[in-house]
């Protein structure tokens, strides 16, 4: 049987994952939706019940050509004839597994550190297991989380050893984030094999139908070199603006929480607009609170308007915070190109975890995506253009695609995209432009959008951003409106207007104002 690692499904017994279903059908219908091997872990059952079990899964498994691995035991292996094992660090060593087992065995084993892996595979190990990637309630008394900038690490140290072994990353992988799983922790001149499934598969309604929607979004050709034709780019700008006021009201009746680590320059300010709007904003620089706040659902803002030699390593925690319990984090990358320091840190931040959204004006994007030939960035004004409409939006384009992310282009004209569609949005007012914190302030808008309305993170952005740029215009309009002193505190109550429609379901306030226009590239 040749070694496939691409989806690799680890049983579990437990109540609260197999529940009372019959892990015999469930590995069954895995197989038939596509998993490429199989690992029964098992830590509770007695040895007679362990073998009993292997051997009525190694029968299945055969039949859909599929290698049974045993997890820690070498001596089950060896009873129910299954392929291979899979070591842990404090379990028996590669060297003495491959001497009791046949020579053409499987032997797996778990690293968590580079020195690990290195080892393992000195050793000769045939895979790796490589986690834990993210926390996970299926395994709580794991070493160290190392998010997919460790397995990133590990990659690139292991593919220096011009050695094959084959790797997986292993927890808190499911649907929503395998691809990103996938891409971003590619090294240099190794990628991932695959990735090692318990939950998200074995608690399944439909495990059959869950695996073969694993092997698709594992299938899904790399972005950037090809556009994916499983992904429309397609927009009907009309059916995006008519669902804005719904998911308005969804935003504001949830009152999501907002923690902005945000510039002190604008925090007070962007407090009163996320009040004003609906939302429950917590101003936090402090990275070690993140783990208490990333549990309820919010959304983080990372501006870096303020950077200090302590900033990074505190969005550092917050971040790995908020990407462990799956909700939505917002980098504005405030002044990205303006100095040394704040080029560092947009690579530190980029390589320290997942943004879903990424949100700044022309210069700033340009610097995340690394287009900087001719970028000068004075201050942390946005400056003169110099990429006309196609080259801005095919800029957010690609930044999203390869980020598999939403970016917000901002400027007189928006550009938003999740790497296939692309929209420009001309909402807003000049006088946005006139004083500090109205563009900071869309990125903690949007982060709150996203955590509240997890459908679809692009109209949740685009949302977010047009409810905001309509308050704009209709603050504008006042004849009490003479310039920036006079227009903040009517954009505020603006703001709070909309959300005061919204709440009791009135959407008139959104009725033919969407100035959306789909962009073709
Ligand atoms: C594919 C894969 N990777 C890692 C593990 C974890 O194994 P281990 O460290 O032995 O921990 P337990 O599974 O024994 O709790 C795995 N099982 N499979
Ligand atoms: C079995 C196991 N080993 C891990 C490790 O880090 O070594 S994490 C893990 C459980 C993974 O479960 P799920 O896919 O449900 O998150």
């Amino acid at each position: 049987m040749t070694l496939d690692l691409s989806l690799y499904l680890v049983t579990d017994s437990t109540s609260a994952i197999l529940g009372s279903r019959d892990i015999y059908k469930v590995v069954e219908e895995a197989c038939k939706g596509g998993v490429t091997i199989v690992q029964y872990r098992d830590k509770t059952s007695d040895t007679g019940l362990l073998v009993e079990t292997a051997t009525r899964l190694h029968e299945i498994t055969k039949r859909y050509n599929v290698p049974l691995i045993i997890n820690d035991r070498v001596d089950v292996a060896m009873a129910s004839g299954a392929e291979g094992v899979h070591l842990g660090q404090d379990d028996m060593s590669i060297t003495a597994a491959k001497k009791i087992l046949s020579k053409d065995a499987i032997v797996g084993i778990s690293a968590s550190s580079v020195e690990e892996a290195v080892k393992a595979v000195e050793e000769g190990a045939d895979y790796l297991g490589i986690g834990t990637l993210f926390a996970t309630p299926t395994k709580t008394n794991t070493k160290n989380i190392i998010g997919t900038a460790g397995v990133k690490t590990i990659l690139d140290s292991i593919s220096r050893l011009n050695r094959t072994v084959g790797t997986v990353a292993i927890g808190g992988i499911n649907l929503s984030n395998v691809q990103r799983v996938l891409y971003q922790s590619a090294g240099q001149n190794k990628a991932l094999d695959g990735v090692a499934i318990v939950s998200a598969i074995i608690a399944a309604d439909d495990p059959k139908s869950v695996a073969e929607q694993f092997k698709q979004a594992i299938a899904i050709p790399p972005p950037f070199i090809t556009g994916s034709p499983e992904i429309s780019s397609s927009v009907d700008a009309g059916a995006l603006a008519a669902a804005v006021p719904e998911v308005v009201q969804k935003v504001v009746n949830c009152h999501p929480i907002v923690h902005s680590m945000i510039n002190f320059v604008v925090a007070n300010f962007v407090a009163n607009v996320a009040i004003s709007a609906g939302l429950s904003p917590i101003m936090s620089q402090y990275g070690d609170e993140a783990k208490d706040l990333a549990v309820h659902r919010g959304g983080l803002v990372i501006n870096m308007g303020t950077l200090t030699s302590a900033s990074i390593g505190e969005y550092l925690k917050a971040i790995k915070a908020y990407n462990t319990n799956g909700n939505p984090v917002v980098l504005d990358p405030v002044g990205a190109g303006a100095t040394a320091i704040r080029r560092d840190a947009v690579k530190t931040l980029m390589a320290g975890g997942y943004f879903d959204l990424i949100k700044g004006n022309e210069r700033e994007i340009r610097q995340v995506y690394g287009n900087t030939s001719n970028l000068t960035q004075r201050g942390v004004d946005s400056g003169p253009s110099s990429l006309n409409d196609v080259e801005k939006a095919t800029l957010a384009r690609d930044l999203a695609r390869r980020e598999r992310n939403i970016v917000l282009l901002t400027g007189a004209v928006d550009y938003l995209s999740d790497g296939y569609r692309v929209i420009a949005v001309k909402n807003g007012h000049e006088l946005l432009s006139k004083a500090t914190g109205t563009g900071c302030a869309i990125g903690t808008v949007c982060g709150a959008y996203m955590a509240a309305y997890r459908d679809d993170k692009f109209l949740a952005v685009l949302a977010g951003l047009l409810m905001y740029e309509i308050a704009a215009e209709n603050a504008a309009a006042k004849n009490t409106v003479h310039g920036p002193g006079s227009f903040l505190p009517a954009f505020l109550d603006e703001v709070h207007s909309i959300w005061g429609k919204a709440s009791q379901g009135n959407v008139t306030w959104a009725h033919g104002r969407a100035k959306i226009e789909e962009i073709q590239l």
